[in-house]
């Protein structure tokens, strides 16, 4: 959770950590893909529903079945959960992602705070929707169903200089696992905080190692450091990428037949994705 104050000056003291070589992995130097485009900042999704459910209660007709499919058929969304032990960074990667800054002061994430951003990935607007996770039980316990609910990719978060974090790691998967979400759903694995140099707990073998042995790309940034804000963006975009070229069934084609709408399943297109 962050407050909404824009971002503090900060002065990042090094690069951050090493990079990470070879494999099935990706390094944190990979960038999307060249035909991307980030077009909106980002959005509280809690304020925006509520400010559409007021606008509801107004005497606008309710829309058409067809205008909301239109709708659908304009924009994807693709939701994607940020998972992983408290104070790792996770409020403040998606805070940079969707915001392009680090907030200047964050307190613990209670249920779930919404950031939307959209992009354009050849030619195509997409909405990127990031949940971002309470890391405390106590915050976490009540939704933990709805964060899985209808996932497209998650992202586990891990803190480089707090070891504890990425032991942890096991569990979250364990959790993830655990609500049945389909083998097809992109996984990224992040190690925050590198630019925390001098505190480094977790090689980058060691997480390159665990990222393989669960099929994942690993991405080792810092959302502090401005230098990194691409690469933060990476994370998100290559996720992206990837579902596009799925062709995620969110929201599926719709056909229009005779004047009847028809939903189709997609089939798989490949496209040049960066993982
Ligand atoms: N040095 C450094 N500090 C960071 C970085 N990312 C986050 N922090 C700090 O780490 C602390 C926790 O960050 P949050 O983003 O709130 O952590 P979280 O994982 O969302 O925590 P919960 O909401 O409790 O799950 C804050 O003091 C941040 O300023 C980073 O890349 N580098």
């Amino acid at each position: 959770m962050t407050n909404d104050s824009p971002e503090e000056e900060t002065r990042a003291p090094g690069s951050g950590g090493g990079g990470v070589g070879g494999g099935k992995g990706m390094t944190r130097r990979n960038r999307a893909d060249d035909n991307v485009t980030m077009l909106t900042s980002s959005m509280d999704l809690h304020r925006a529903g509520r400010s559409r459910a007021s606008s509801s209660s107004s005497t606008d007709p309710a829309p058409s079945i067809t205008s909301s499919l239109e709708l659908s058929i304009q924009t994807r969304i693709f939701k994607i959960i940020v998972i992983g032990d408290s104070n790792v960074g996770k409020t403040c990667l998606t805070f940079r992602f969707t915001g392009g800054s680090f907030p200047d002061k964050t307190e613990a994430t209670i249920g779930v705070d919404f950031r939307e951003k959209a992009v354009v990935i050849q030619g195509e607007t997409i909405k990127v929707q990031v949940w971002d996770t309470a890391g405390q039980e106590r915050f976490r316990k009540s939704m933990v169903e709805h964060y899985y609910r209808n996932v497209h990719a998650v992202v586990f978060v891990y803190d480089v200089t707090k070891m504890a974090s990425f032991r942890n790691l096991q569990t979250w998967i364990e959790e993830c696992n655990g609500h049945r979400v389909s083998a097809s759903v992109p996984r990224v694995l992040v190690g925050n905080k590198c630019d925390l140099v001098d505190q480094i707990q977790v090689p980058s073998n060691t997480a390159l190692k665990f990222a393989d042995s669960h099929n994942m790309l690993l991405f080792e940034t810092s959302a502090k450091d401005p230098k990194e804000s691409q690469n933060v963006d990476s994370i998100f975009m290559a996720l992206a990428c990837r579902l596009k070229a799925q062709k995620s069934l969110l929201y599926r084609d719709v056909e229009r037949e005779d004047g009847r709408v028809r939903l189709t399943q997609q089939t798989e297109t490949k496209s040049n994705c960066p993982c």
